[in-house]
């Protein structure tokens, strides 16, 4: 996917790797919508990346992704903003075995429903126009760190839900077309893990890889 003019929303985007992200697709012209429960740093970054970029190509939107209320107006506030949603990042987590149910709901039920909520502007079943969401797993997603028992849960769970998510929506797409040949796109990324379907062809309406 090409990046310029696309419109990304980044959670966890106040530091860290999702400060990196930002840059990342803001030096390849997209338009960023910063998502933190940080205020503060969110606001700190958004003034920075004024002077190095312009006000107009991004937005911190004050938002807790344990929240369905918060995210859901900060979703329709980007889209009523920059007319839609090309790509999502889901990158906020955090790492705190004495807090592990905060650290469920971010990790894991945070990625869920910013997913879900963003489908809704995103899946071209729902009048979107498609794009790619990425969410940040971790190697403690593809083998268990004793350190961090629940974090690893959480880590596995972000893989495997991206895994399936992967595959329904070619599927759904797949079975969405008339049948016949036609390209369809889903990409799903892990952070450490590559999760590409694309290039679905379509014949019997079975999806075939290439
Ligand atoms: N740093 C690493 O070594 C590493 C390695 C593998 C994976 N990861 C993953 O990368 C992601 C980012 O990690 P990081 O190292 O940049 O962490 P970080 O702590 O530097 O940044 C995380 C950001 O997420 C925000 N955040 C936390 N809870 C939130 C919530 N409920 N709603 C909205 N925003 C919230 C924080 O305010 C912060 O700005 C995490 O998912 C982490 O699990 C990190
Ligand atoms: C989420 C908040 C962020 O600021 C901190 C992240 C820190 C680590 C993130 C984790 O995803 C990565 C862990 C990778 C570990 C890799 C190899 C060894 O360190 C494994 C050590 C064995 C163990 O600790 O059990």
């Amino acid at each position: 996917m090409a990046l310029n003019g696309k419109i990304a929303v980044v959670t966890g985007a106040a530091m860290g790797i999702g400060a990196a992200m930002t840059e990342i697709l803001l030096h390849n012209s997209a338009k960023v919508i910063l998502l933190d429960v940080n205020d503060s740093a969110g606001k700190t970054l958004k003034e920075a990346l004024d002077k190095k970029h312009g006000a107009e190509t991004t937005l911190f939107i004050n938002c807790d992704v344990t929240s369905e209320e918060q995210t859901q107006a900060a979703l329709q506030k980007t889209v009523e903003t920059f007319g839609g949603i090309d790509i999502l990042c889901n990158n906020a987590g955090i790492l705190d075995e004495s807090q592990w149910e905060k650290t469920i709901s971010v990790n894991l039920m945070g990625i869920v429903r910013v997913t879900y909520l963003a489908l809704k502007y995103m899946s071209k079943l729902t009048g979107g126009r498609g794009g790619v969401i990425v969410n940040t797993a971790s190697l403690a997603g593809l083998f268990p760190l004793m350190s961090c028992p629940v974090y690893t849960a959480t880590k596995f769970g972000v893989v495997g839900f991206t895994r399936a998510m992967a595959v329904r929506t070619v599927f759904l797409d797949a079975y969405s077309l008339t049948f016949g040949r036609r390209k369809v796109y889903s990409t799903f990324e892990i952070i450490g893990v590559s999760q590409n379907v694309r290039d679905v062809n379509v014949s019997d309406g079975l999806p075939r890889g290439r």
